[in-house]
C-alpha cells in the first residue's frame, strides 16, 4: 500500500539553538549537505512508489525540515502541533494551514504536543510519548479528536526526546524499539503489548536507528544502525539504508523529516 508522506527541504537549515542534546550550535552544520541528503531520502519514498507532498520552507526556521512534528494525521483528521520551545512556535501554525487549505478538518491542540514526534499510529491504537516534549494532557486531547484509544508511554533518557527517536512501527500491529529509552512501567506496557517486537541495541538507539519509515515490507533507516538492519533482514523486511548524518546535527533522522498523511484528500 503506497503511502502519502508530507516533507519540508531544508532550505534554511542549520543549527543555531540547542533544545535537545544533539545540537551543538558552535559545531555548526551544512546546509548544502542536509538538502542532499534530504532529497535522497524524498527519492527514496518515491522509488518506494510512495506519494510525497512538500509545504514551503520558512525562513528563521531552521527545524522546520522535521515535518513529523508538524502535526498527526489520522483517518484524514489532523490534530494540530504546538510546539514546547519557542523556537519552533510558528512552525504549528503553518502546519496547520497547509492541512486547512486542502480541505482537512483541522484541530487546533490545547496542549503542548509535537505531532508524530509523540504520536505514532497503529490499527487499532495511538501511541503516545511523553518526558520530554508533549504534555500528558495533549494524549487526552488526541484520543478525543482522534477517536482512538491512545496509550501513554513515559520517556526517560534526554537524548531520546520524541518518542520517534525510540521507537517505530513496523506495521500496524508490531513495533521496533529500545526498551532503555522508556520508564519502567512503559518498558512493561511495551512488552505487554508487544511480544515480538523488536528490540534495538544501545548502539543502533545512539545513531537515531530507530528513527525509522516501514511500509510493512520496506524499513528506511539510518545505514549506522547496523545491528537493527540485520535484525529485520532476518525478520524479512527489505532494509533501505539513508545517510542523514547532517540533520542528526539537529537530533533527527527519517522518520523525523516525514509526516505521515493518513486517510488524504
Ligand atoms: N520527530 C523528531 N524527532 N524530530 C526531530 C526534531 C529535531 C529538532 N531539532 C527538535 O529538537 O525539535
Amino acid at each position: 500500500m503506497p503511502k502519502h508522506f508530507l516533507m519540508c527541504r531544508p532550505e534554511y537549515f542549520a543549527v543555531e539553538y540547542s533544545i535537545n542534546p544533539w545540537m551543538r550550535p558552535e559545531d555548526g552544520a551544512s546546509r548544502d549537505l542536509a538538502v542532499l541528503q534530504w532529497e535522497r531520502l524524498k527519492a527514496a519514498y518515491e522509488e518506494l512508489g510512495h506519494r510525497v507532498s512538500l509545504i514551503d520552507p520558512i525562513d528563521g526556521l531552521p527545524d522546520m525540515v522535521f515535518a513529523a512534528n508538524g502535526a498527526l494525521v489520522v483517518d484524514g483528521r489532523v490534530y494540530g502541533a504546538r510546539f514546547a520551545y519557542p523556537q519552533r512556535g510558528p512552525e504549528g501554525p503553518a502546519y496547520l494551514r497547509w492541512f486547512a487549505e486542502r480541505g482537512y478538518p483541522v484541530h487546533e491542540p490545547r496542549h503542548v504536543n509535537e505531532g508524530e514526534g509523540d504520536f505514532l499510529a497503529l490499527d487499532e491504537v495511538v501511541l503516545a510519548g511523553t518526558g520530554f516534549r508533549t504534555d500528558v494532557r495533549a494524549h487526552q486531547e488526541a484520543q478525543e479528536v482522534l477517536g482512538r484509544p491512545v496509550i501513554s508511554l513515559t520517556l526517560v533518557d534526554p537524548r531520546f526526546y520524541h518518542l520517534d527517536t525510540a521507537l517505530f512501527p513496523l506495521d500496524g500491529r508490531n513495533v521496533a524499539y529500545y526498551p532503555q529509552a522508556f520508564s519502567l512501567g512503559s518498558q512493561e506496557v511495551l512488552r505487554r503489548m508487544f511480544p515480538d517486537a523488536v528490540l534495538a541495541t544501545a548502539e543502533d538507539a545512539e545513531v537515531l536507528g530507530l528513527n525509522a519509515v516501514s511500509d510493512g515490507t520496506h524499513v528506511v533507516m539510518n545505514a549506522e544502525a547496523s545491528t537493527l538492519q540485520l535484525e529485520l533482514k532476518l525478520r524479512g523486511y527489505e532494509v533501505i539504508p539513508v545517510d542523514l548524518s547532517e540533520l542528526r546535527k539537529a537530533g533527527g533522522g527519517p522518520k523525523c523529516c516525514t509526516l505521515e498523511i493518513r486517510g488524504d484528500k
